[in-house]
């Protein structure tokens, strides 16, 4: 069934070209084979890290709050948000590194090892020791700098990076924009949400929270009936 599905979009995609543009290489078989790579590859790392930040978000009410002002300043009341805006949502984009860099989906991914006997941080590292610093605190202010997003490597680097990187980025943005923009967010009770992780990065705990549509939604929800 599955393969039948997928056949049917190789072949809706192939009746719209009109002259042959792809080498021969691209059978049906190897298409479809990369179709079903890119679903698994891009399902549990999208939502897991989307888990991630709804988690957070909860127990960091003012970060959640100040992401739905920039939305509401920057986007309006009237629609809703959509991929072109994440380059005018600073904040969101900010909330996005520190969860790509917190809870990377494929952690420990380029370990270095020190070429010569150094300090850091006011601790002696001899030549060899392999150092990974990343802090646990949930810190945006951390990459309102220019350019220190760029210092993350949640898609790792070179010819075996992600291939999926642009996309990821693009979903999470909306995903996470809509989802603050259409909804208030809270935890179930006072207390905070447990934000350890099992195996794999997945969550210890997962996610439960109360959601309540904001008035945007009845709106739009209005207007197309
Ligand atoms: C938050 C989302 C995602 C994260 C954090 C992520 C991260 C990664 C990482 C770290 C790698 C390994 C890179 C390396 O070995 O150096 C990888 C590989 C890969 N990713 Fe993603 N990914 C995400 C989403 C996606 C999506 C949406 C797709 C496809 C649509 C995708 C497709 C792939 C594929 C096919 C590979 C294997 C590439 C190869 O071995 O040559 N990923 N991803």
């Amino acid at each position: 069934m599955i393969d039948e599905f997928l056949q049917g979009l190789v072949d809706e995609k192939r009746a719209q070209k009109e002259k042959k543009t792809q080498p021969d290489y691209y059978t049906d078989v190897i298409v479809k084979g990369l179709i079903v790579v890119m679903i698994f590859a891009g399902n549990v790392t999208l939502t897991r890290t989307l888990e991630w930040a709804m988690l957070n978000l909860l127990n960091y009410p003012e970060v959640l709050k100040k992401a739905r002002i920039e939305i509401d300043t920057n986007i309006g009341l009237d629609r809703l948000i959509d991929e072109q805006d994440a380059k005018s949502l600073p904040y969101l984009q900010c909330i996005i590194s520190e969860i790509f860099r917190l809870y990377p989906a494929a952690p420990l991914l380029a370990p270095h090892r020190a070429t010569d006997d150094c300090i850091v941080g006011g601790y002696d590292f001899p030549l060899g020791t392999t150092l990974i610093v990343n802090p646990e605190k949930f810190k945006l202010e951390r990459f309102e700098k220019k350019g220190e997003e760029q210092k993350l490597m949640p898609f790792g680097m070179g010819r075996r990076a992600c291939p999926g990187s642009g996309l990821a980025q693009r979903v999470v943005s909306l995903a996470l924009g809509s989802m603050i923009q259409c909804f208030e967010w809270e935890r179930l009770g006072e207390e905070y949400v447990d934000l350890s992780e099992a195996t794999t990065m997945r969550p210890a705990t997962p996610l439960l929270a109360m959601c309540r549509a904001r008035p945007i939604v009845h709106k739009i929800f209005n207007a197309s009936f």
